[in-house]
């Protein structure tokens, strides 16, 4: 399966939200990376058929999705960044309800959600009501849903905000597990949430899609960039001032100062092994995602 985009543009008035994004992708897990506002929930929604591009073409195996209609949806599950959960319903009927949405037979869906139930890991919550689950626990049933008609196309978009640790975690796995044989979207600006599940890296700013690649590619392209620096406590606001600096380690013989920048920064400075927090703070010159 070939889900192709052909220099896709979305524009709010004059503000060019999703700038002629050109890719193809395949089964596995796509992460795409960017800031807030970089544009990745406008294309996750194009992707998703909510919205139409302005202009370009989003086809899949050859076909406009937007001519697909029905048969696309059939296909697409999709977990928006925000989505109604309605308190009061129990995890199962919420899930009975979405199945007679989708156009699901009662006897057809009973199967499947006793399945998704068990493979999100919720079946002892199975009669709890919605109001009452942790964030991850919601995250996970609307994992749930997007499932029911067992798409070969899934899109979620910042699946782990507000979840803890663990529940990133557990959220990771079954991603990862999901994505053998199908097309995973998965938004995000937290860099750990991909880091060891996507197979490819797309990272945007402003619209654009500026670096495609895998982990290990993207990490590869900015080995001799990474440094780790010895400094004294006043020399500090001048390294921020002059680089790109990521973490700040005040240990009993200093501080050790992680910078990124082309050129050595300090006699004293060392290349590091690269990690993926290096690569957004080498894109997006801001705070590191958590
Ligand atoms: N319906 C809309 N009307 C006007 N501007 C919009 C609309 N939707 C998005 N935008 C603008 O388009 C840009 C991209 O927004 P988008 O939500 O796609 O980014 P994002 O990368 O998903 O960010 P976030 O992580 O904050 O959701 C932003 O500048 C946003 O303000």
């Amino acid at each position: 399966m070939k889900l192709k985009l052909d220099h896709v543009v979305k524009t709010f008035k004059d503000k060019h939200a999703v700038d002629g994004v050109t890719t193809e992708l395949t089964n596995g897990v796509y992460g795409f990376l960017g800031a807030n506002g970089s544009g990745k929930t406008t294309l996750m929604r194009m992707l998703a058929a909510v919205s139409r591009p302005t202009s370009g073409t989003i086809t899949l195996n050859g076909e406009e999705i937007g001519k697909m209609g029905d048969r696309y949806r059939d296909l697409l599950g999709y977990l928006p960044q925000h989505i109604g959960y309605y308190k009061h319903f129990t995890v199962e009927k919420f899930l009975y309800y979405i199945a007679s949405l989708k156009g699901m037979e009662k006897k057809a869906a009973a199967g499947k959600i006793t399945e998704l139930i068990e493979m999100v890991n919720l079946t002892e919550k199975r009669k709890t009501k919605m109001g009452k689950l942790s964030g991850g626990m919601k995250q996970r049933v609307g994992i749930a849903q997007a499932l029911l008609n067992d798409p070969k196309i899934l899109i979620v978009d910042e699946p782990t905000a507000g979840l803890d640790p663990k529940e990133r975690i557990r959220f990771r796995n079954l991603l990862a597990a999901i994505a053998k044989d199908r097309i995973v979207l998965l938004s995000t600006h937290i860099v750990s949430d991909i880091e060891y599940i996507a197979k490819e890296i797309l990272i945007m700013r402003d619209g654009r899609l500026i670096e495609k690649d895998t982990p290990q590619n993207l990490v590869h392209h900015i080995e001799r960039k990474v440094w780790s620096v010895n400094a004294e406590e006043a020399e500090v606001p001048g390294y921020q001032a002059s680089y790109k600096v990521g973490n700040i380690s005040r240990q009993m013989d200093g501080i050790q100062l992680r910078i990124i920048s082309e050129e050595k920064p300090a006699a004293n400075a060392v290349n590091v092994p690269v990690n993926l927090e290096d690569l957004y703070l080498y894109y997006f010159d801001e705070e590191v995602g958590a």
